[in-house]
This record gives C-alpha cells, structure tokens and sequence, in this order.
C-alpha cells in the first residue's frame, strides 16, 4: 500500500502533501514568457509549455494574477477564432443505473459498497440499482420532454457483466468475486440485467446513448480475452452511439496510484478509447483535477488526450471537470484541504483551450461551477455549457449543490447575458440550432420527439427548479 495513502492523515498543509507524495514539483527549462509567446502565434504547444501556462509560471509561488489574465485573454480569443461565438448545450439525461461499486476510488462518493445491495444484507445504503424496464422507463418520459441524448455512468456492480456469455466466463472461476469481481445476479435484491440489456433498453424511440466509460468497457471484459473494440462493436450493436472519457481523472500513473488504486492505468484507459473509436463511437475526453495533483500532472494528462487524438480524431469534447471535495475520502481523511481554487478552473479551462489543438470544443459544467463561474469559464476558451441532465449523482453525492437541471429558458438568459449566442446541439455537435432569443417559450427541438415545448412543462405543476434544487427523476 502507497504510504501517502494513510488514512489517519489529518490538517496536512499542501507543502506536506507534496513531500508526503512525493511527487516532483513542477519546473521546466521552458519559461512562462515564451510559452505565452507560442500561445499567441497559434505554434503547437508543449508539455512544459502547458505547465508553464497552468503554473503561470513555475519560477513563482502562486498563481500571478496578471499572467492569468493573458492566459485567458489568449483562450477567449483562440475560442472565438476555432469556434466562434456560438455556445452550445445538449437536451439530455442523466441515467446511472447503480451506485453498486467496490472499485474505491478515493475521490468518489457516488458508490456504495456492493455488499449492502446483496439480498440477504441488513446494510443500509441510499443508493439504487434500476433493472433495464426502469431504465427504459426513465429514457422514454425524457424523451417526451424533448431530450436527444440519455448518459449513463455507473458503478461496476459486481453482477454486472457485458452479455450472458460473459456471464457464463465469470461463474466458471474458482472463486469468482476475488478472482473477477463477479456475484451472480440472483444475489442481489435489484439484478441490472447484462450491460447489452441495458443499452438495449436505453436505446429507445431514436435517442442517442451517451455511454460505457473506459471502466465500464474494462468491466464489461473482465475475465475474457475480448478487446476493448469487440467489447464496443457488441454495445454499439445493441444502439450504443458513444461513449463518455471519464475515469480518466489524471492520466498519470503515479497520481492514479494515490486517488484510484483500484482502477485502470493510464494505458488501458487510452486502449479503451482507442478501440471504442475503432468500433466507431465517438467519445469524450475529461479531467477531474484539483485533489492531489500538480500542475505538471495536468499538462501531462492534456499530453496524452491530444496525443490520442492525433491518433483518432474522434474525441467530440474535453470536459474539465472539477473536484468536489465536501463528502469524498480524500477529504475527509484530510489528504485534501479542499478543491481547485476559481482561479485554476479557469487555467484549466484555457490551457486546454490552446493546447488540445486538435478537440474542438471545451466545456465549461453548471453541475460543478455553478451558473455564474460556469459563465465566467465560457470567457476563458470554454464553448459549450453541457446539457440539461435533469438528474444528477455524482456532484450531489459529493457535496456538490448547484442542481440537477437547467432549462432551455434558463440557458437562453444565461448565454445571451454574456453576449453569446445559445444553440442546442447534438451529442456529436453535428447538428446546431440556433435558438431566437426573442423566440421565446424555449425548449428542445433536436431531439426524436421534440417539438420546442419547454422540458418539464408537460409535468403536472413542475417547473424549471431554481438553483440548488433538485428537479431530477427520482431513483
Ligand atoms: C462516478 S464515475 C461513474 C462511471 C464509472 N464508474 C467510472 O469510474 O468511469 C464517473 C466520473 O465521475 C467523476 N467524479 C467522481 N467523483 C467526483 C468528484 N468528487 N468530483 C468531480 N468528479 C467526480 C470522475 O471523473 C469519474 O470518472
Ligand atoms: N460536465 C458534466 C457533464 N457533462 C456531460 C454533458 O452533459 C453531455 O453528456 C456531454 O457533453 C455529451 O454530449 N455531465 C455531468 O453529469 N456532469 C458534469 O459535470
Ligand atoms: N464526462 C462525461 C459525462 C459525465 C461527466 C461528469 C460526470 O460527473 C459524469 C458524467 C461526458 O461528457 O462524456
Ligand atoms: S469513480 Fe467510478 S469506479 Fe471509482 S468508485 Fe466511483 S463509481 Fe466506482
């Protein structure tokens, strides 16, 4: 076990924390001025140089307000000049299936042991396992509301495997819940059906399923010899459109070691991607930073996005997403203090702006910022502003509260009051609309069953919730 992993460690200052890690600190033989340099003629940017930029300089403590300034100055203008001043958002729901998860990554709050969903288990838990009808259920109600795209992350219940001849792999072990993390679904209160039945009833009515992390594919072929592209082309098969880059946290090991031990490498994840893009799923990219990390650990982890990209071309997006600290085990074991400042949000945002040369779109979350950060993040290099999701669990769960939904009337306001113009999109950003400001009641229009009625208005009494409310499906 990684001695920085102690989970006595109490009100460590960062200094501590670097020591504890032992993680270098960051420095190059490159210098802030000429990485900001290279930002502004458009030359492709290095790995130090992104570390520079992060760091606004390594040769000083501390972020210098100044040289943040051009760094954002140099993304917002890179953000109008690639992309112009359309920022986008996507009429969507999030659908995760099970909280059921033994994977104990220390950043996350969303699982739950698995032994509490077990049938004969007296364990309390808030969580929840759906079985494929209820998912199907929760995709079809969305879709009457207009929504074009259901997401679904889950955690890797142990029940869980890709089809039933998986199934059948996994029960011939000796032992299988320590040889592959497998219990048969008839021990379990809630059975989740394969993965294949899942997105088999997800995949409902013409909507596009946004699903299947790295993780997940990992999961799905645990036990087997399948590669990542079989394991997606059988998804693919059962109506998976694309999948979802997270659990790609920091793709460092030495950082994967300290907040996931029990998840993938770095190059099983780029493996993952690489063969979901080889089934022909477009997929997404993201970060979660802000814990243990440096700077230096971010550029690199861009280093290996863009590289990938190079390679395949079929990242959509990168998703900056932002540690909430509040409940996780990093912080209440005191490995962190907290999450990323405001400040580093908006580097990130940026840096990733004028470094992923090759992914043409940044997002900046609602779920994770908040409206009026979130705002301030698509003035950094930042171009669409997620979707309506109308469920959220995983910010929630951590601490998180800025809601679980936004409507198209409160995305309308928000983007034109930065003097933007809104356009719903689709998962792919293949189809846009631009929506009339003044055109108003606003809702959904590219979804299959769409018609520009605002979401949630065909619910008895429900309304857009404000801020901080739930107004998500309930689980
Ligand atoms: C909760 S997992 C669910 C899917 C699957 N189990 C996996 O790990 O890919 C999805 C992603 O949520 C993000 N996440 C989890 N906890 C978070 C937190 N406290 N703050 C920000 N993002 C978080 C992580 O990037 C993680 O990969
Ligand atoms: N940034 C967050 C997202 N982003 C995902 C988008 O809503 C959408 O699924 C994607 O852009 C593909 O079209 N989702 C969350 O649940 N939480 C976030 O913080
Ligand atoms: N990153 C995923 C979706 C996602 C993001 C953050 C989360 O906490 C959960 C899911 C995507 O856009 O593809
Ligand atoms: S991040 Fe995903 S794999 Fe890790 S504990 Fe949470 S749900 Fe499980």
């Amino acid at each position: 076990m990684n001695p920085a992993r102690d989970p006595d460690a109490t009100d460590r200052d960062a200094a501590d924390l670097d020591d504890d890690f032992g993680f270098a600190e960051p420095s190059t033989d490159q210098s802030f001025e000429n990485a900001l340099a290279k930002a502004r003629d458009g030359t492709r940017l290095s790995v130090d140089d992104a570390t520079e930029l992060l760091a606004t300089g390594t040769d000083t403590e501390g972020i210098d307000p100044v040289r943040k300034e051009e760094v954002l100055e140099l993304a917002d203008r890179r953000r109008r000049e690639e992309v112009g001043d359309e920022v986008t958002f996507v009429a969507n729901l999030n659908n995760n299936v099970t909280t059921a998860c033994n994977t104990g990554c220390l950043f996350c709050n969303f699982k739950d042991s698995a032994h509490a969903f077990e049938a004969d288990s007296d364990a309390d838990h808030a969580g929840f396992t759906k079985t494929p009808a209820e998912s199907r259920a929760i995709v079809e109600d969305a879709l009457d509301m207009g929504v074009y795209e259901v997401c679904s992350v889950s955690g890797l219940h142990p029940a869980l495997a890709l089809n039933e001849e998986h199934h059948e792999i996994l029960r011939s072990y000796d032992d299988p819940e320590s040889a592959v993390n497998y219990k048969p679904p008839e021990r379990y209160a809630t059975d989740p059906g394969t993965y294949v039945d899942q997105i088999e009833a997800m995949s409902v009515g013409g909507v596009h399923v946004h699903s299947m992390t790295p993780e997940e594919a990992y999961h799905a072929a645990r036990g087997t010899d399948w590669d990542y592209e079989t394991v997606y082309r059988e998804l693919a098969a059962a109506g998976l459109d694309s999948a979802p880059g997270t659990a790609a946290e920091i793709l460092v090991d030495e950082v994967r070691d300290v907040i996931c031990p029990g998840k993938i490498r770095t190059d099983d994840w780029v493996d993952a991607m690489e063969g979901a893009m080889a089934a022909g799923l477009d997929t997404t990219s993201t970060m979660m930073y802000g814990h243990v990390e440096t700077v230096a650990h971010r550029a690199e982890h861009l280093g290996v996005i863009r590289d990938l990209q190079d390679r395949t071309g079929g990242i959509t997006e990168f998703v900056p997403l932002s540690f909430i600290h509040q409940n996780t085990p990093l912080y209440r074991h005191g490995v962190v203090e907290s999450g990323p400042s405001r400040d580093e949000d908006e580097l990130v945002v940026a840096v990733a702006r004028l470094f992923l040369d090759n992914v043409d779109h940044v997002q900046a979350s609602w779920v994770k910022s908040g409206d009026a950060h979130g705002l301030k993040l698509l003035n950094c290099g930042a171009d669409d502003f997620m979707g309506t999701i109308l469920s959220e669990e995983i910010t929630k769960r951590a601490g998180g509260d800025y809601g679980e939904f936004r409507s198209f009337g409160d995305y309308v306001e928000m983007i034109t009051a930065i003097g933007r113009t809104p356009v719903e999109r689709s998962t792919d950003y293949r189809a846009r609309r631009r929506i009339d400001p003044d055109d108003g009641p606003h809702g959904p229009r590219l979804g299959p069953r769409a018609d520009g009625t605002p979401m949630l208005a065909n619910r008895s009494g429900e309304g857009p919730a404000p801020d901080g409310e739930s107004a998500g499906a309930d689980d």
